[in-house]
Protein backbone atom coordinates (compact mmCIF):
# COMPACT_ATOMS: atom_id res chain seq x y z
CA UNK A 1 0.00 0.00 0.00
CA UNK A 2 1.36 3.49 -0.67
CA UNK A 3 2.40 5.86 2.23
CA UNK A 4 1.51 9.40 2.41
CA UNK A 5 2.59 12.10 4.85
CA UNK A 6 0.71 15.01 5.42
CA UNK A 7 3.01 17.66 7.19
CA UNK A 8 0.75 20.86 7.41
CA UNK A 9 -2.87 20.81 8.78
CA UNK A 10 -5.27 19.69 6.31
CA UNK A 11 -9.14 19.17 6.36
CA UNK A 12 -10.29 15.29 7.41
CA UNK A 13 -12.04 15.18 4.09
CA UNK A 14 -8.61 15.02 2.29
CA UNK A 15 -7.34 12.56 4.82
CA UNK A 16 -10.49 10.36 4.06
CA UNK A 17 -10.26 10.48 0.31
CA UNK A 18 -6.64 9.32 0.83
CA UNK A 19 -6.97 6.96 3.30
CA UNK A 20 -8.96 4.92 0.29
CA UNK A 21 -6.15 4.18 -1.07
CA UNK A 22 -3.06 4.88 0.64
CA UNK A 23 -1.69 4.34 4.40
CA UNK A 24 -2.14 8.30 5.78
CA UNK A 25 0.02 9.67 8.63
CA UNK A 26 -0.84 13.21 9.27
CA UNK A 27 2.60 15.03 11.30
CA UNK A 28 2.81 18.49 11.72
CA UNK A 29 5.35 20.64 12.68
CA UNK A 30 8.02 18.44 11.80
CA UNK A 31 11.87 20.12 11.70
CA UNK A 32 13.55 20.20 7.97
CA UNK A 33 15.97 17.05 9.47
CA UNK A 34 12.64 15.57 11.05
CA UNK A 35 11.34 15.47 7.56
CA UNK A 36 14.67 14.50 5.73
CA UNK A 37 14.69 11.19 8.07
CA UNK A 38 11.19 10.16 7.13
CA UNK A 39 10.38 11.47 3.53
CA UNK A 40 12.17 8.06 2.25
CA UNK A 41 9.24 6.16 3.41
CA UNK A 42 6.57 7.86 1.29
CA UNK A 43 4.94 7.98 -1.88
CA UNK A 44 3.12 11.30 -1.51
CA UNK A 45 3.86 14.53 0.52
CA UNK A 46 0.58 16.56 0.97
CA UNK A 47 1.43 20.01 2.81
CA UNK A 48 0.10 23.96 2.71
CA UNK A 49 2.33 27.02 3.17
CA UNK A 50 3.80 25.56 6.30
CA UNK A 51 6.00 23.40 4.91
CA UNK A 52 9.32 24.63 2.94
CA UNK A 53 10.04 21.41 0.61
CA UNK A 54 13.79 21.87 -0.21
CA UNK A 55 15.82 20.72 -2.90
CA UNK A 56 17.33 18.20 0.06
CA UNK A 57 13.82 17.27 1.46
CA UNK A 58 13.09 16.50 -2.39
CA UNK A 59 16.37 14.77 -3.56
CA UNK A 60 16.19 12.29 -0.05
CA UNK A 61 12.20 11.32 -1.07
CA UNK A 62 13.54 8.74 -3.05
CA UNK A 63 10.22 6.83 -3.41
CA UNK A 64 8.09 10.39 -3.51
CA UNK A 65 5.68 11.07 -6.91
CA UNK A 66 3.48 13.63 -6.26
CA UNK A 67 3.91 16.73 -3.88
CA UNK A 68 0.38 18.22 -3.45
CA UNK A 69 0.14 21.58 -2.34
CA UNK A 70 -3.98 22.20 -0.61
CA UNK A 71 -3.61 25.64 -1.56
CA UNK A 72 -2.30 28.24 -4.97
CA UNK A 73 1.50 29.10 -3.70
CA UNK A 74 4.04 26.77 -4.35
CA UNK A 75 6.76 29.08 -4.02
CA UNK A 76 7.73 27.05 -0.44
CA UNK A 77 8.40 23.76 -3.17
CA UNK A 78 11.50 23.82 -4.87
CA UNK A 79 9.48 22.98 -8.26
CA UNK A 80 12.34 22.57 -10.44
CA UNK A 81 14.24 20.07 -8.19
CA UNK A 82 10.83 18.04 -8.27
CA UNK A 83 10.60 18.30 -11.84
CA UNK A 84 14.24 17.12 -11.75
CA UNK A 85 13.34 14.21 -9.99
CA UNK A 86 10.02 13.23 -12.02
CA UNK A 87 8.33 14.02 -9.06
CA UNK A 88 4.44 15.90 -9.96
CA UNK A 89 3.55 18.80 -7.83
CA UNK A 90 0.13 19.81 -7.87
CA UNK A 91 -2.01 22.42 -6.60
CA UNK A 92 -5.41 23.68 -5.90
CA UNK A 93 -5.61 27.03 -7.95
CA UNK A 94 -9.14 27.79 -7.26
CA UNK A 95 -10.36 26.14 -4.13
CA UNK A 96 -9.37 29.56 -2.04
CA UNK A 97 -10.22 32.05 -4.50
CA UNK A 98 -13.50 33.59 -2.42
CA UNK A 99 -12.09 32.77 1.00
CA UNK A 100 -8.60 35.10 -0.13
CA UNK A 101 -10.96 37.56 -1.69
CA UNK A 102 -13.16 37.78 0.84
CA UNK A 103 -10.16 38.60 3.33
CA UNK A 104 -8.81 41.36 1.43
CA UNK A 105 -12.30 42.85 1.58
CA UNK A 106 -13.01 42.38 5.57
CA UNK A 107 -9.29 43.98 5.42
CA UNK A 108 -10.89 47.45 3.42
CA UNK A 109 -13.46 47.49 5.42
CA UNK A 110 -11.78 46.86 8.94
CA UNK A 111 -9.22 49.78 8.01
CA UNK A 112 -11.93 51.61 7.00
CA UNK A 113 -14.01 51.23 10.36
CA UNK A 114 -11.21 50.82 12.73
CA UNK A 115 -12.70 47.20 14.15
CA UNK A 116 -9.68 45.80 15.11
CA UNK A 117 -8.93 48.75 17.49
CA UNK A 118 -12.74 49.81 18.07
CA UNK A 119 -13.53 46.01 19.89
CA UNK A 120 -9.70 45.66 21.41
CA UNK A 121 -10.89 48.92 23.16
CA UNK A 122 -14.67 47.70 24.39
CA UNK A 123 -12.71 44.64 25.39
CA UNK A 124 -10.41 47.04 27.99
CA UNK A 125 -13.78 48.46 29.22
CA UNK A 126 -14.00 51.56 27.34
CA UNK A 127 -16.54 52.56 25.51
CA UNK A 128 -14.70 55.44 23.00
CA UNK A 129 -16.77 56.35 20.14
CA UNK A 130 -14.18 59.51 19.13
CA UNK A 131 -11.30 57.62 17.83
CA UNK A 132 -12.89 55.50 15.98
CA UNK A 133 -14.82 57.83 13.23
CA UNK A 134 -14.20 56.01 10.23
CA UNK A 135 -14.73 56.36 6.36
CA UNK A 136 -16.99 54.86 3.77
CA UNK A 137 -15.81 52.62 0.66
CA UNK A 138 -18.99 54.14 -1.15
CA UNK A 139 -18.37 56.10 -4.28
CA UNK A 140 -14.42 55.12 -3.44
CA UNK A 141 -12.27 54.42 -5.55
CA UNK A 142 -10.69 51.32 -5.08
CA UNK A 143 -7.17 50.20 -7.30
CA UNK A 144 -6.92 46.40 -7.75
CA UNK A 145 -3.31 45.29 -8.63
CA UNK A 146 -3.68 41.75 -10.26
CA UNK A 147 -6.94 41.27 -12.20
CA UNK A 148 -6.80 37.60 -11.71
CA UNK A 149 -9.30 35.13 -9.60
CA UNK A 150 -8.99 36.83 -6.63
CA UNK A 151 -9.05 40.65 -7.45
CA UNK A 152 -11.82 39.74 -9.68
CA UNK A 153 -13.54 38.40 -7.27
CA UNK A 154 -12.76 41.58 -4.97
CA UNK A 155 -13.61 44.25 -7.78
CA UNK A 156 -17.30 42.37 -8.42
CA UNK A 157 -17.79 42.60 -4.91
CA UNK A 158 -16.73 46.14 -4.77
CA UNK A 159 -18.55 47.47 -7.47
CA UNK A 160 -21.51 45.72 -5.68
CA UNK A 161 -20.86 48.49 -2.80
CA UNK A 162 -20.87 51.27 -4.77
CA UNK A 163 -16.75 51.57 -5.39
CA UNK A 164 -15.34 53.32 -8.61
CA UNK A 165 -12.99 49.98 -9.94
CA UNK A 166 -9.60 51.05 -10.92
CA UNK A 167 -7.32 48.31 -12.24
CA UNK A 168 -3.40 47.63 -13.14
CA UNK A 169 -2.81 43.94 -14.74
CA UNK A 170 -0.20 44.07 -17.69
CA UNK A 171 -1.65 40.81 -18.56
CA UNK A 172 -5.13 41.10 -18.86
CA UNK A 173 -7.33 42.16 -21.93
CA UNK A 174 -9.27 46.01 -21.55
CA UNK A 175 -12.48 43.78 -22.96
CA UNK A 176 -11.81 41.33 -19.43
CA UNK A 177 -11.58 44.05 -17.03
CA UNK A 178 -14.48 46.52 -18.70
CA UNK A 179 -16.78 43.16 -18.34
CA UNK A 180 -15.73 43.50 -14.32
CA UNK A 181 -16.45 47.26 -14.21
CA UNK A 182 -12.88 48.13 -14.15
CA UNK A 183 -10.85 51.00 -15.98
CA UNK A 184 -7.47 49.51 -16.74
CA UNK A 185 -4.42 52.03 -16.22
CA UNK A 186 -1.07 52.59 -15.77
CA UNK A 187 0.22 51.63 -12.53
CA UNK A 188 1.47 54.93 -11.83
CA UNK A 189 -2.05 56.51 -12.13
CA UNK A 190 -3.12 54.01 -10.10
CA UNK A 191 -1.18 55.05 -7.00
CA UNK A 192 -2.41 58.68 -7.55
CA UNK A 193 -5.86 57.86 -7.84
CA UNK A 194 -7.20 55.10 -5.69
CA UNK A 195 -8.32 55.51 -2.20
CA UNK A 196 -7.57 51.76 -1.68
CA UNK A 197 -5.18 50.01 -3.06
CA UNK A 198 -6.12 45.79 -3.07
CA UNK A 199 -3.02 43.71 -4.20
CA UNK A 200 -3.57 40.70 -5.96
CA UNK A 201 -0.58 39.21 -8.19
CA UNK A 202 2.04 36.68 -7.67
CA UNK A 203 5.04 37.50 -6.27
CA UNK A 204 7.65 37.80 -8.92
CA UNK A 205 11.16 39.66 -9.56
CA UNK A 206 8.52 42.55 -11.22
CA UNK A 207 6.13 42.93 -8.63
CA UNK A 208 9.10 42.34 -5.20
CA UNK A 209 8.78 45.80 -4.00
CA UNK A 210 6.33 46.96 -6.41
CA UNK A 211 4.97 48.95 -3.19
CA UNK A 212 7.96 50.72 -2.17
CA UNK A 213 8.92 54.03 -1.27
CA UNK A 214 8.96 55.88 -4.70
CA UNK A 215 5.18 53.84 -4.92
CA UNK A 216 3.63 55.03 -1.33
CA UNK A 217 4.54 58.55 -2.16
CA UNK A 218 2.41 58.49 -5.13
CA UNK A 219 -0.47 57.85 -2.94
CA UNK A 220 -2.96 60.52 -1.44
CA UNK A 221 -2.31 60.92 1.91
CA UNK A 222 -6.19 59.27 2.39
CA UNK A 223 -5.02 56.07 0.74
CA UNK A 224 -5.15 52.68 2.55
CA UNK A 225 -2.91 49.32 1.29
CA UNK A 226 -3.97 46.27 1.85
CA UNK A 227 -1.86 43.47 0.54
CA UNK A 228 -3.12 39.26 0.53
CA UNK A 229 -1.07 38.30 -2.24
CA UNK A 230 2.30 37.50 -1.23
CA UNK A 231 4.77 38.85 1.39
CA UNK A 232 7.43 41.13 -0.24
CA UNK A 233 5.46 42.41 -3.20
CA UNK A 234 5.04 45.49 -0.31
CA UNK A 235 8.59 46.77 1.16
CA UNK A 236 7.63 46.55 4.76
CA UNK A 237 10.13 48.92 6.26
CA UNK A 238 9.01 51.38 3.44
CA UNK A 239 5.39 50.70 4.54
CA UNK A 240 6.33 51.19 7.90
CA UNK A 241 8.00 55.14 7.03
CA UNK A 242 4.87 56.03 5.53
CA UNK A 243 2.52 55.26 7.91
CA UNK A 244 4.84 56.62 10.62
CA UNK A 245 5.00 60.06 8.63
CA UNK A 246 0.99 60.08 8.33
CA UNK A 247 2.04 59.83 4.62
CA UNK A 248 -0.27 57.40 3.74
CA UNK A 249 -3.94 56.47 5.96
CA UNK A 250 -3.38 53.01 6.38
CA UNK A 251 -2.45 49.11 5.17
CA UNK A 252 -3.60 45.68 6.18
CA UNK A 253 -1.09 42.81 5.72
CA UNK A 254 -1.59 39.11 5.74
CA UNK A 255 1.39 38.17 4.34
CA UNK A 256 5.07 39.25 4.94
CA UNK A 257 8.28 39.34 3.81
CA UNK A 258 9.12 36.47 6.62
CA UNK A 259 6.77 34.59 8.33
CA UNK A 260 5.90 34.50 11.27
CA UNK A 261 6.70 37.88 11.13
CA UNK A 262 9.10 38.16 14.24
CA UNK A 263 10.41 41.33 15.48
CA UNK A 264 8.98 43.73 13.01
CA UNK A 265 8.26 47.90 13.57
CA UNK A 266 5.14 47.25 12.30
CA UNK A 267 3.57 45.82 15.11
CA UNK A 268 4.41 48.86 16.98
CA UNK A 269 1.72 50.78 14.78
CA UNK A 270 -1.91 52.01 15.74
CA UNK A 271 -4.97 51.73 14.54
CA UNK A 272 -3.76 52.59 11.03
CA UNK A 273 -1.85 49.02 10.52
CA UNK A 274 -4.05 45.86 10.32
CA UNK A 275 -1.96 41.90 10.65
CA UNK A 276 -3.37 38.76 10.15
CA UNK A 277 -1.05 35.84 10.12
CA UNK A 278 -1.61 34.87 6.75
CA UNK A 279 -5.15 33.79 7.14
CA UNK A 280 -6.28 34.40 3.56
CA UNK A 281 -7.21 30.42 3.01
CA UNK A 282 -7.99 30.08 6.17
CA UNK A 283 -12.54 29.32 6.09
CA UNK A 284 -13.69 26.37 6.51
CA UNK A 285 -14.83 26.02 3.33
CA UNK A 286 -11.82 26.60 1.80
CA UNK A 287 -10.15 24.25 3.47
CA UNK A 288 -12.61 22.05 2.65
CA UNK A 289 -11.78 22.86 -0.94
CA UNK A 290 -8.71 22.90 -1.13
CA UNK A 291 -8.14 19.70 0.44
CA UNK A 292 -10.33 17.65 -1.31
CA UNK A 293 -8.76 18.55 -4.54
CA UNK A 294 -5.46 18.30 -3.89
CA UNK A 295 -6.03 15.03 -2.13
CA UNK A 296 -8.08 13.63 -5.33
CA UNK A 297 -5.47 14.48 -7.31
CA UNK A 298 -2.86 12.59 -5.15
CA UNK A 299 -5.10 9.75 -4.99
CA UNK A 300 -5.44 9.09 -8.79
CA UNK A 301 -1.34 9.90 -9.48
CA UNK A 302 -0.96 6.98 -6.98
CA UNK A 303 -3.55 4.87 -8.83
CA UNK A 304 -1.40 5.84 -12.16
CA UNK A 305 -3.97 8.48 -13.76
CA UNK A 306 -2.93 12.25 -14.84
CA UNK A 307 -3.48 15.19 -12.59
CA UNK A 308 -5.68 17.83 -13.16
CA UNK A 309 -3.75 20.71 -12.19
CA UNK A 310 -0.22 19.48 -12.13
CA UNK A 311 2.35 23.16 -12.25
CA UNK A 312 5.01 20.73 -13.72
CA UNK A 313 3.99 17.88 -15.72
CA UNK A 314 2.10 18.05 -19.13
CA UNK A 315 -0.95 16.22 -18.97
CA UNK A 316 0.30 14.28 -22.38
CA UNK A 317 0.57 10.65 -22.91
CA UNK A 318 4.10 9.71 -21.35
CA UNK A 319 4.86 8.07 -25.12
CA UNK A 320 3.73 11.45 -26.74
CA UNK A 321 5.49 13.35 -24.02
CA UNK A 322 9.09 11.72 -24.30
CA UNK A 323 9.42 12.11 -27.47
CA UNK A 324 7.94 15.86 -27.58
CA UNK A 325 9.66 16.86 -24.00
CA UNK A 326 12.76 18.39 -25.72
CA UNK A 327 10.58 20.25 -28.06
CA UNK A 328 8.10 21.04 -25.98
CA UNK A 329 11.24 23.14 -23.37
CA UNK A 330 12.42 25.03 -26.40
CA UNK A 331 8.32 26.34 -26.99
CA UNK A 332 8.35 27.57 -23.44
CA UNK A 333 11.72 28.93 -23.31
CA UNK A 334 11.16 30.87 -26.40
CA UNK A 335 7.68 31.98 -25.33
CA UNK A 336 8.61 33.00 -22.32
CA UNK A 337 11.93 34.79 -23.81
CA UNK A 338 9.30 36.39 -26.30
CA UNK A 339 6.72 37.49 -23.87
CA UNK A 340 9.55 39.45 -21.87
CA UNK A 341 10.72 41.29 -25.04
CA UNK A 342 7.12 42.07 -26.17
CA UNK A 343 6.15 43.62 -22.84
CA UNK A 344 3.20 44.91 -22.26
CA UNK A 345 -0.08 42.87 -22.95
CA UNK A 346 0.24 40.32 -26.26
CA UNK A 347 -2.48 39.98 -28.30
CA UNK A 348 -1.04 37.55 -30.54
CA UNK A 349 0.92 34.97 -30.71
CA UNK A 350 2.23 33.28 -34.41
CA UNK A 351 3.74 29.87 -33.74
CA UNK A 352 5.64 28.97 -36.26
CA UNK A 353 6.96 25.50 -36.87
CA UNK A 354 9.62 24.68 -39.60
CA UNK A 355 10.96 21.91 -41.51
CA UNK A 356 10.45 18.84 -39.75
CA UNK A 357 8.65 20.45 -37.07
CA UNK A 358 6.17 21.38 -39.42
CA UNK A 359 4.74 17.98 -39.86
CA UNK A 360 4.32 17.52 -36.20
CA UNK A 361 1.10 17.48 -33.90
CA UNK A 362 1.40 21.19 -32.82
CA UNK A 363 -0.99 21.60 -29.87
CA UNK A 364 1.72 20.70 -27.49
CA UNK A 365 4.04 23.30 -28.79
CA UNK A 366 1.71 25.31 -28.81
CA UNK A 367 0.82 24.54 -25.33
CA UNK A 368 4.41 24.76 -24.02
CA UNK A 369 4.27 28.23 -26.09
CA UNK A 370 1.84 29.88 -24.34
CA UNK A 371 2.58 28.02 -20.84
CA UNK A 372 6.09 30.05 -21.34
CA UNK A 373 4.34 33.35 -22.14
CA UNK A 374 2.44 33.19 -19.63
CA UNK A 375 5.30 32.43 -17.09
CA UNK A 376 5.42 35.63 -16.33
CA UNK A 377 2.26 36.99 -15.30
CA UNK A 378 0.65 33.73 -13.76
CA UNK A 379 4.12 31.69 -12.41
CA UNK A 380 3.00 28.05 -10.83
CA UNK A 381 -0.43 29.20 -11.72
CA UNK A 382 0.19 28.00 -15.62
CA UNK A 383 0.28 25.14 -16.43
CA UNK A 384 0.24 22.49 -19.87
CA UNK A 385 -3.43 21.82 -19.27
CA UNK A 386 -4.22 25.60 -18.19
CA UNK A 387 -2.24 27.40 -20.86
CA UNK A 388 -4.86 27.56 -23.16
CA UNK A 389 -7.30 28.54 -21.26
CA UNK A 390 -5.39 31.20 -19.75
CA UNK A 391 -4.74 32.74 -22.97
CA UNK A 392 -8.02 32.58 -23.70
CA UNK A 393 -9.60 34.54 -20.99
CA UNK A 394 -6.37 37.29 -21.46
CA UNK A 395 -7.73 37.84 -25.34
CA UNK A 396 -4.72 36.59 -26.67
CA UNK A 397 -5.28 35.22 -30.29
CA UNK A 398 -2.78 32.15 -30.87
CA UNK A 399 -1.85 31.89 -34.54
CA UNK A 400 -0.29 28.14 -36.04
CA UNK A 401 1.58 28.32 -39.58
CA UNK A 402 4.10 25.93 -40.47
CA UNK A 403 6.78 25.43 -43.40
CA UNK A 404 8.19 22.53 -44.41
CA UNK A 405 10.22 24.06 -46.95
CA UNK A 406 13.01 25.52 -44.73
CA UNK A 407 15.77 23.12 -43.70
CA UNK A 408 18.08 25.22 -41.65
CA UNK A 409 17.94 22.81 -38.70
CA UNK A 410 17.76 19.25 -38.47
CA UNK A 411 14.46 18.05 -36.87
CA UNK A 412 13.35 21.87 -37.32
CA UNK A 413 13.00 24.84 -36.04
CA UNK A 414 10.56 27.05 -34.18
CA UNK A 415 9.63 30.83 -34.93
CA UNK A 416 7.48 32.70 -31.91
CA UNK A 417 6.32 36.12 -32.84
CA UNK A 418 4.43 37.91 -30.11
CA UNK A 419 2.27 40.98 -30.90
CA UNK A 420 1.19 43.33 -28.12
CA UNK A 421 0.50 47.00 -27.11
CA UNK A 422 4.33 47.67 -27.24
CA UNK A 423 4.90 46.64 -30.59
CA UNK A 424 6.53 43.03 -32.14
CA UNK A 425 8.87 41.06 -31.26
CA UNK A 426 10.29 37.56 -32.88
CA UNK A 427 12.24 34.92 -32.12
CA UNK A 428 13.35 31.15 -33.29
CA UNK A 429 15.35 28.59 -31.49
CA UNK A 430 16.29 24.90 -32.32
CA UNK A 431 17.81 21.86 -30.52
CA UNK A 432 21.29 21.61 -31.78
CA UNK A 433 24.17 19.04 -31.11
CA UNK A 434 23.53 16.65 -28.10
CA UNK A 435 19.44 18.48 -28.12
CA UNK A 436 20.62 21.81 -26.56
CA UNK A 437 18.13 24.54 -27.19
CA UNK A 438 19.62 27.40 -29.18
CA UNK A 439 18.09 30.78 -30.00
CA UNK A 440 18.69 30.89 -33.68
CA UNK A 441 17.17 34.56 -34.30
CA UNK A 442 15.55 37.27 -32.49
CA UNK A 443 13.63 40.01 -34.91
CA UNK A 444 14.93 38.47 -38.28
CA UNK A 445 18.21 39.02 -37.01
CA UNK A 446 20.78 35.37 -36.81
CA UNK A 447 21.85 34.75 -33.79
CA UNK A 448 23.24 31.00 -32.19
CA UNK A 449 23.22 31.22 -28.35
CA UNK A 450 21.41 28.94 -25.89
CA UNK A 451 19.32 30.68 -23.60
CA UNK A 452 20.85 31.75 -19.98
CA UNK A 453 19.52 32.47 -16.85
CA UNK A 454 20.14 36.13 -17.14
CA UNK A 455 20.40 38.07 -20.91
CA UNK A 456 20.53 41.94 -22.16
CA UNK A 457 19.29 41.86 -25.67
CA UNK A 458 19.90 45.28 -27.16
CA UNK A 459 19.39 46.83 -31.21
CA UNK A 460 21.68 48.70 -32.11
CA UNK A 461 23.36 50.53 -34.92
CA UNK A 462 26.30 48.27 -35.99
CA UNK A 463 28.88 50.93 -36.14
CA UNK A 464 32.64 50.73 -34.48
CA UNK A 465 33.35 50.90 -30.80
CA UNK A 466 29.52 49.64 -29.50
CA UNK A 467 30.37 46.65 -28.10
CA UNK A 468 33.23 47.93 -26.24
CA UNK A 469 30.84 50.22 -24.50
CA UNK A 470 28.40 48.63 -23.82
CA UNK A 471 31.12 45.65 -22.25
CA UNK A 472 32.29 49.09 -20.06
CA UNK A 473 29.05 50.18 -18.42
CA UNK A 474 28.61 46.92 -17.72
CA UNK A 475 32.10 46.13 -15.84
CA UNK A 476 31.53 49.44 -14.35
CA UNK A 477 27.89 48.16 -12.61
CA UNK A 478 29.97 45.09 -11.32
CA UNK A 479 28.39 42.67 -13.80
CA UNK A 480 29.75 40.05 -15.19
CA UNK A 481 29.21 38.49 -18.83
CA UNK A 482 29.15 35.03 -19.49
CA UNK A 483 29.19 35.43 -23.15
CA UNK A 484 28.03 38.04 -25.96
CA UNK A 485 27.17 38.08 -29.66
CA UNK A 486 25.72 40.22 -32.46
CA UNK A 487 24.03 39.57 -34.90
CA UNK A 488 23.52 41.81 -38.24
CA UNK A 489 21.90 41.30 -41.54
CA UNK A 490 23.77 44.30 -43.40
CA UNK A 491 27.49 45.87 -42.59
CA UNK A 492 26.62 48.90 -40.92
CA UNK A 493 22.89 48.48 -40.73
CA UNK A 494 20.65 47.58 -37.61
CA UNK A 495 21.98 44.59 -35.46
CA UNK A 496 21.15 42.78 -32.33
CA UNK A 497 23.39 42.13 -29.69
CA UNK A 498 23.13 39.27 -27.22
CA UNK A 499 24.88 39.13 -23.93
CA UNK A 500 24.62 36.63 -21.25
CA UNK A 501 25.23 37.90 -17.98
CA UNK A 502 25.79 36.20 -14.74
CA UNK A 503 23.66 37.68 -12.52
CA UNK A 504 19.94 40.02 -13.10
CA UNK A 505 21.21 43.02 -14.26
CA UNK A 506 20.98 45.89 -11.44
CA UNK A 507 18.61 48.36 -11.49
CA UNK A 508 18.84 51.39 -13.34
CA UNK A 509 21.41 49.92 -15.79
CA UNK A 510 19.30 49.22 -18.55
CA UNK A 511 18.29 53.19 -18.62
CA UNK A 512 21.94 53.64 -19.07
CA UNK A 513 22.26 51.18 -21.77
CA UNK A 514 19.96 53.23 -23.86
CA UNK A 515 21.40 56.12 -23.80
CA UNK A 516 24.80 55.06 -24.82
CA UNK A 517 24.92 56.95 -28.82
CA UNK A 518 23.49 53.99 -31.25
CA UNK A 519 21.82 52.08 -28.94
CA UNK A 520 18.15 51.83 -30.48
CA UNK A 521 16.29 49.37 -27.74
CA UNK A 522 17.50 47.37 -24.85
CA UNK A 523 16.06 44.39 -23.20
CA UNK A 524 16.65 42.81 -20.01
CA UNK A 525 14.92 38.63 -19.78
CA UNK A 526 15.08 36.23 -16.44
CA UNK A 527 14.93 32.68 -18.31
N1 LIG B 1 -3.32 35.35 1.62
C1 LIG B 1 -3.59 34.12 1.24
O1 LIG B 1 -3.78 33.23 2.06
C2 LIG B 1 -3.72 33.81 -0.22
C3 LIG B 1 -4.65 32.84 -0.64
C4 LIG B 1 -4.75 32.54 -2.00
C5 LIG B 1 -3.92 33.20 -2.91
N2 LIG B 1 -3.02 34.10 -2.45
C6 LIG B 1 -2.16 34.85 -3.40
O2 LIG B 1 -2.98 35.80 -4.09
C7 LIG B 1 -2.36 36.14 -5.34
C8 LIG B 1 -3.39 36.11 -6.46
O3 LIG B 1 -3.92 34.82 -6.62
P1 LIG B 1 -4.94 34.47 -7.82
O4 LIG B 1 -5.44 33.10 -7.55
O5 LIG B 1 -5.89 35.58 -8.04
O6 LIG B 1 -3.93 34.40 -9.03
P2 LIG B 1 -4.22 34.58 -10.58
O7 LIG B 1 -3.11 33.91 -11.26
O8 LIG B 1 -5.61 34.18 -10.92
O9 LIG B 1 -4.10 36.17 -10.79
C9 LIG B 1 -2.90 36.87 -10.68
C10 LIG B 1 -2.98 38.07 -11.60
O10 LIG B 1 -1.83 38.90 -11.39
C11 LIG B 1 -1.48 39.44 -12.65
N3 LIG B 1 -0.10 39.93 -12.63
C12 LIG B 1 1.05 39.25 -12.83
N4 LIG B 1 2.10 40.07 -12.76
C13 LIG B 1 1.60 41.30 -12.51
C14 LIG B 1 2.20 42.57 -12.34
N5 LIG B 1 3.53 42.75 -12.44
N6 LIG B 1 1.40 43.62 -12.07
C15 LIG B 1 0.05 43.47 -11.99
N7 LIG B 1 -0.57 42.29 -12.17
C16 LIG B 1 0.20 41.22 -12.42
C17 LIG B 1 -1.72 38.30 -13.63
O11 LIG B 1 -1.89 38.76 -14.95
C18 LIG B 1 -2.99 37.69 -13.09
O12 LIG B 1 -4.13 38.21 -13.75
C19 LIG B 1 -1.23 35.11 -5.51
O13 LIG B 1 -0.03 35.75 -5.10
C20 LIG B 1 -1.57 34.01 -4.52
O14 LIG B 1 -0.44 33.29 -4.10
C21 LIG B 1 -2.91 34.44 -1.14
O1 LIG C 1 -1.14 30.18 -1.61
C1 LIG C 1 -2.13 29.96 -0.89
O2 LIG C 1 -3.00 29.14 -1.21
C2 LIG C 1 -2.33 30.78 0.32
O3 LIG C 1 -1.25 31.59 0.58
C3 LIG C 1 -2.79 29.98 1.52
O4 LIG C 1 -1.75 29.39 2.25
P1 LIG C 1 -2.13 28.37 3.46
O5 LIG C 1 -2.61 27.11 2.82
O6 LIG C 1 -0.88 28.16 4.24
O7 LIG C 1 -3.20 29.02 4.26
Amino acid sequence: MSKVLVSDPIDQAGIDILSQVAQVDVKTNLSPEELIGIIPDYDALMIRSGTRVTQEIIEAGKQLKIIGRAGVGVDNVDVPAATRQGIVVVNSPEGNTIAAAEHALAMMLSLSRHIPDANQSVKNHQWDRKSFIGAEVYKKTLGVVGLGKIGSHVATVARAMGMKLLAYDPFISIERAEQLGCRIVELDVLLREADYITLHMPKTAETTHLINAEALAKMKPTARVINCARGGIVDEQALYEALKAGQIAGAALDVFESEPIGESPLLSLGKEMILTPHLGASTAEAQVNVAIDVAEQIRDVLLGLPARSAVNIPGLSPNVLEELRPYMQLAETLGNLVGQLAGGRIEMLNVRLQGELATNNSQPLVVAALKGLLSQALRERVNYVNATIEAKERGIRVIETRDASIRDYSGGSLQLSAIGTLGEHSVTGALLGDGEIHITSIDGFPINVPPNRYMVFTLHRDMPGIIGKIGSLLGSFNVNIASMQVGRKIVRGDAVMVLSIDDPLPEGVLDEITKVPGIRDAYTVAL
